[in-house]
């Protein structure tokens, strides 16, 4: 088997995205690995996605989806049993908010015997978060084993923390994420959940955390202010894109499609996460986690344009 790009493992969404309480539900894509994954691809890398999905309408729109969008979704499970999970996300003066129909998912059933083994062990990078394990313990366990079979393989593990306090609480999450960053080589935390996970605020002294936890390559998630690069020898900080920005669901996981493409495209941490910082920038002029994805030409041409 030849060595592919990226694979990610998690749970992919439906979502309906409601712009104002005026407005209909608009149909869209969700999943914070399945966007990663996405946005992966549409830059240019070879992305695959490991789930499980219903034997349902939803289940059936996602593997569409991956397959308009060149994600290799040739190992998702599909369960007959259970359903695809499904989310909704409203807009408020603080920002978006997610509300979900996804306990007892398709995805939440995943455990380490149903693993691409072969699969994992054949992908450069393998990139798991906090929902990926928050989704259930039998969920949790297989992210922990995938782990565990990219490391045997000499293959490199990404997490994003992606804390969502609707899903588990801080505490579980703090030690099981935790548990799990130890053992990954790069770490892509989002400023809010460093707060909330590592109590601290200060971009430098995330990634000092998170280097010392066991990462060898951190990039701390800004938001609006950018993005903060770093391995132990040298940090850069990354200035914000300004944008008119409409809805950044999901800019996290384009952030972290978009570098890791780049990275495994360049090996230069630090003009991947230049990329990246500009391609989640351009994520959030529309609506939805999915259908805003920029494509290459996009962000180059926002790269070039200084
Ligand atoms: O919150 C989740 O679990 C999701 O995966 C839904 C969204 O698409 C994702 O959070 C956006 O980052």
């Amino acid at each position: 088997m030849s060595v592919s790009d990226l694979l990610a493992i998690g749970e992919p969404l439906v979502e309906l995205n409601q712009a104002n309480d005026a407005a209909p539900f608009v149909q869209g894509f969700g999943g914070d690995t399945s966007n990663a994954m996405i946005a992966a691809a549409r830059l240019g890398a070879d992305a695959a996605y490991f789930t499980a999905i219903g034997a349902d309408r939803f289940g059936h729109a996602l593997t569409e989806l991956w397959l308009r969008e060149g994600v290799d979704a040739s190992r998702v499970v599909i369960n007959g049993g259970a359903h695809t999970g499904l989310y909704f996300v409203t807009h408020g003066t603080d920002g978006h908010q997610f509300s979900y129909l996804r306990a007892g998912s398709a995805a939440s059933r995943i455990g380490e015997s149903d693993l691409p083994v072969d699969r994992i062990k054949a992908t450069q990078i393998l990139h798991v978060s906090g929902v990926s394990q928050a989704i259930s313990s039998s969920a949790a366990d297989a992210v922990f084993a995938a782990i565990d079979i990219a490391h045997e393989a000499g293959r490199l593990v990404s997490y994003d923390p992606n804390l969502r306090l609707k899903l588990w609480p801080l505490r579980r999450a703090r030690a099981v994420i935790h548990e799990a960053m130890r053992s990954c080589d790069i770490a892509l935390p989002g400023l809010d959940d460093a707060r909330e996970l590592a109590g601290l605020t200060d971009p430098d002294a995330i990634a000092d955390f998170y280097l010392r936890l066991g990462a060898r390559l951190v990039v701390v998630k800004l938001g609006k202010a950018g993005a903060l690069a770093a391995t132990a020898s040298r940090r850069e900080r990354i200035a914000p894109r300004a944008v008119a920005a409409v809805d950044a669901t999901g800019a996290g996981d384009c952030f972290d499609g978009a570098f890791l493409g780049e990275f495994v495209r360049t090996a230069d941490p630090f003009a991947a996460a230049r990329f990246a910082n500009v391609a989640a920038a351009l994520s959030t002029l529309g609506y939805g986690a999915v259908a805003p994805l920029p494509r290459r030409a996009e962000v180059e041409a926002a790269l070039a344009g200084g």
